[in-house]
């Protein structure tokens, strides 16, 4: 665990109404469920389990996994290892905030029937959101935009590529479903911290490299329109030499609704390669690399786990000690590399994230209560800008790294 700051900063938790955490359990997993149930023709006993849902989440208590929550077992294990037994039988809004949200999509899954045995076993509650999102114009647009990139200075298109992937974190369908407007709310280009030249010091061009060789890895968040700018920046530091291998972690289940899976990695690469042009050069180059192994794709169970990155097991940590650096997308990657704590938004993101097995970067939209990193200067100005939500609204960003 990280010592220091991280032990002294309260945990989020969800049992102030009025507050950001509050309105997730009270209002956006209640919107999912409804969601899920309106996308799919359930059998009766599937009706039936998610309506039990959505009647826990109003006024509920968290209930252990049924003894049939996984065929193998093994997820069971996992979750009294997570903390089951310690929270089963308390309110959804008395316990960690991280916890009661990951166990929510737990829960919705166990509905759904996704761990079977029967018809629904593995299928996606999430999908046709996700694939009504990829075929969006919008994401056409962004691929036919990829087509006058070849033409800037290599400079500039690196940065483009790097602010791209940034950005796509607005692409989230939970996000969306509680804040109708976060499609359209202007962004504040000028970032809160914006680390990238240590990035780059990082991973920099064959030209001046005096190093060996470097892997990326890379901790995804979403799918769809964040990760296919996601793939693009992959595919392009491969291509510029800057790294010679690449490390794709992605959720082993649906999670969050839109947080990618092995199967949305191949729904973004086969977008990539059918829109012709510069998109599918990019694609071309990254279904060989995943071929000739340069790139891997992994889902470790860790990665749905209600845990701060802190506790991760140990084969996560040798995967990320190995790396040159780890880049972790997003916001729920960020609440769990730093402690999804009331930070005093000064703290140093290099203390919080001191135990963090190698260097590390994140690249976030702000969607929740949780930040580090910021100068004095910075956070008065945010505190005065007359923006309330600039913690949560996902209107401003964020490049932080430690070496
Ligand atoms: O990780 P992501 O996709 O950037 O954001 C996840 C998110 O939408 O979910 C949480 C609330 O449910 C917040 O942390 C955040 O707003």
């Amino acid at each position: 665990m990280p010592d220091t700051a991280s032990e002294s900063a309260p945990v989020i938790l969800g049992n102030e109404p009025g507050s950001f955490p509050h309105g997730v359990l009270a209002e956006r997993h209640p919107a999912i469920v409804r969601q899920v149930r309106d996308a799919f023709p359930h059998d009766p006993a599937r009706r039936e389990a998610l309506d039990a849902l959505l009647a826990s989440c109003a006024d509920g208590v968290i209930e252990p996994l049924p003894a049939d929550a996984d065929p193998t077992g093994r997820d069971r294990d996992r979750w009294a290892a997570w903390g089951m037994d310690a929270y089963a039988g308390r309110s959804w809004y008395d316990v960690p905030w991280l916890w009661a949200e990951s166990h929510f999509y737990r829960r919705l899954l166990d509905a759904v029937g996704y761990f079977g045995p029967g018809p629904w076993q593995g299928v996606d509650p999430f999908r046709p959101a996700k694939l009504t999102e990829l075929d969006a114009p919008e994401t056409d647009e962004e691929l036919a935009a990829l087509d006058g990139l070849d033409r800037v200075p290599a400079g500039e298109r690196t940065r483009a590529l790097l602010h791209g992937s940034l950005w796509g974190n607005r692409a989230d369908l939970g996000f969306r479903l509680s804040d109708r407007g976060a499609d359209t709310a202007g962004k504040v280009d000028a970032l809160v911290a914006d680390d990238s030249d240590t990035l780059w010091s990082l991973l920099p061009h064959p030209a001046t490299a005096a190093a060996g060789p470097t892997t990326l890895c890379l901790v995804a968040d979403n799918a769809g329109r964040e990760l296919v700018p996601d793939l693009l920046l992959v595919s392009h530091l491969l291509a510029e030499g800057r790294v010679d291998r690449a490390v794709l972690h992605v959720k082993p289940y649906p999670y969050y609704v839109s947080d990618a899976t092995p199967g949305d990695v191949l729904d973004a690469l086969w977008r990539l390669r059918a829109a012709g042009g510069a998109a599918a050069a990019y694609g071309d180059l990254l279904w060989t690399a995943l071929a000739d192994g340069r790139v891997t794709v992994r889902a470790h169970p860790f990665s749905c786990a209600p845990l701060p990155y802190a506790d991760m097991p140990g084969d996560l940590r040798e995967d990320f000690a190995a790396a040159t650096v780890t880049v972790l997308k997003g916001d729920l990657n960020y609440r769990r590399l730093v402690g999804d704590r009331w930070w005093p938004p000064t703290t140093s993101f290099a203390d919080a994230t001191a135990y963090f097995p190698g260097p590390v970067a994140a690249l976030r939209t702000l969607k929740s209560d949780v930040i580090t990193g910021l100068s004095a200067a910075t956070e008065a100005a945010l505190e005065a800008s007359g923006e309330p939500r600039w913690r949560t609204g996902g209107t401003h960003a964020l490049i932080q790294v430690r070496r």
